[in-house]
């Protein structure tokens, strides 16, 4: 509604940002046969740093640092001198560990070194190990690379893995959690079991055809399994901006008439002066964005400049960015002061919001709505002398703080109905990447049933597998690893 309502004033568009940065350039392709090595663990003065390597030579570097004839036991840590193998000078007492492979993590030997960690024994044991032939350098993501080449995790698992090391929030760290666990691919191995099951029938009959031994209903079950699935695609595909939400951050936009204290909310959600505060009305003029952790949510949080008719150039800009940004809102926070409920521009205002939580009851506008009305300090405690007719509220003091954890509460429940809430739901597409497969899954099933001669129906379900199989890393996605793997650190 509020779309709809600030469109015919304003269309501009702002893109979300997405708050994440990659580190280093495209792991080069795996298979080379040479042996990498890395810091895994933080750059930095640190108690403990972890290098470890993954190679055939793993073992000889293990045995060349540690200069010891036989390796150490497997997956069983041993306090061992290490010392460079060129000049034989000590460079750290050091725990070491040794995984052959295939029991490793990435599927291949492995050995790790649990340094001292300060820089310079960091850089004296990464030197040592370049010394060792055979060894170089990994690249960003090569470790997981290696992983998935050799089976060990399924893509959408390196995607969890890669969200769990980005995960900034609770609820971000909870739904890579599941990714990594592999739930959205064994939905997807079970979806394509289905279609396997459908594939089969259909070919079956094609083969064998009415004559022979082919039970009637053949073709009747395939039909089933194809609607069921289509059913549970279309489920998963509508809610797949909740789990984009939840991996880049939903757009929270704190509105409402100049002075009611959005920019003091903007700065106690955000805890930082992230905007100027001051009693003179009109202070904010450009919309301040500031990605926040709210509730437990990634959340992008934009103040914006007072609403009001009637003011000079630079302010009107200002109130039509405002009024932009509303419109790209996942989530409004709508903020009046309650002192002041009677003045022009708060009853406009609360028009607006009015007409907005109406429209969201009955047509199901997803964009949400928290009436918030501020400076509660300010009204008699004894009887608040708010309206009989206000719409459902928060009473808040940004100065005391009086309503932040119910306001705090009010946003939990807000933002896991816009995110999704990954501690109980289903496994939720977090990527753009998982939207296509499924929607190309579901446009091939549609054809399937469009389909006029039983080769072209089987042909549309063999396609059909072929998205769920690229969903969880099978056959001809090597042209996006280069893009997912880019999302890794070097020693990952
Ligand atoms: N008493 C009281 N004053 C508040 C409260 N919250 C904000 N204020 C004061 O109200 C004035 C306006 O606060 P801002 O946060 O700048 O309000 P704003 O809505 O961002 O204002 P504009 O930039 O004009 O749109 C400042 O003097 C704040 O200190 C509150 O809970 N209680």
């Amino acid at each position: 509604m509020w779309r709809g309502l600030w469109t015919l004033r304003a269309r501009a568009a702002h893109g979300l940002r997405r708050p994440c940065s990659r580190l280093g350039s495209g792991a080069p392709s795996p298979g080379s046969g040479a042996t990498i090595f890395a810091l895994s663990s933080g750059q930095g003065r640190c108690g403990v740093a972890v290098i470890r390597t993954s190679g055939p030579a793993s073992g000889f570097a293990l045995q060349s640092l540690t200069a010891a004839r036989k390796l150490p036991p497997a997956r069983s840590a041993r306090l061992r001198l290490l010392s460079d193998p060129r000049s034989r000078e000590p460079l750290d007492r050091a725990l070491v560990l040794w995984f052959p492979g295939p029991q490793s993590f990435t599927g291949e030997d492995c050995a790790e070194f649990h340094v001292h960690g300060g820089p310079a024994v960091v850089s004296g044991v990464l030197q040592a190990l370049g010394h060792v032939p055979g060894l170089r350098p990994a690249e960003a993501g090569e470790f997981t690379r290696r992983a998935f080449t050799h089976g060990k995790l399924s893509l959408t698992e390196v995607e969890g893995l890669a969200d769990l090391i980005h995960a900034e929030t609770e609820a971000q760290r909870r739904q890579a959690l599941r990714q990594l666990d592999g739930e959205l691919g064994r939905l997807c191995q079970d979806w394509a079991k289905t279609l396997t099951m459908a594939l089969a029938h259909v070919e079956a009959y094609i083969d064998f055809g009415e004559d022979d031994n082919v039970e009637e209903d053949v073709l009747k079950r395939a039909d089933s399994a194809v609607r069921g699935l289509e059913v549970a695609l279309g489920t998963h595909l509508r809610d797949a901006r909740r789990g984009q939400r939840l991996r880049s951050g939903a757009h929270v936009v704190v509105a409402g008439p100049p002075n009611a204290g959005k920019s003091s909310l903007v700065n106690l959600l955000s805890r930082k002066p992230v905007s100027i505060v001051s009693p003179e009305p009109g202070t904010t003029r450009d919309v301040l964005e500031t990605p926040v952790d709210l509730a437990g949510f990634p959340a992008l949080l934009s103040d914006t400049a007072g609403l009001r008719e009637g003011v000079g150039p630079v302010e009107q800009e200002g109130v039509r960015r405002a009024r932009a940004r509303l419109e790209q809102a996942d989530l409004i926070l709508a903020v009046l002061d309650a002192s002041d409920l009677a003045s022009p521009s708060s009853c406009n205002f609360l028009d607006t919001v009015v007409a907005h939580l109406g429209a969201q009851s009955t047509n199901g506008s997803n964009q949400r709505l928290l009436l918030v009305l501020n400076k509660l300090d300010l009204l008699p405690s004894e009887s608040p002398g708010l309206s009989r007719n206000m719409p459902p509220h928060l009473l808040l003091s940004c100065l005391t703080g009086e309503g932040l954890d119910s306001l705090l509460e009010a946003l939990r429940k807000e933002l896991a109905a816009v995110c999704g809430d990954p501690s109980t739901g289903p496994p939720l597409l977090t990527r753009a990447r998982h939207q296509h497969h499924l929607q190309g899954c579901l446009d091939a099933l549609g054809h399937y049933k469009e389909a006029r001669d039983l080769a072209l129906a089987a042909e549309a379900l063999r396609i059909a597998r072929g998205h769920l199989a690229r969903l969880t890393g099978g056959g001809g996605t090597e042209e996006i690893l280069d893009i997912i793997f880019q999302d890794f650190c070097v020693g990952k």
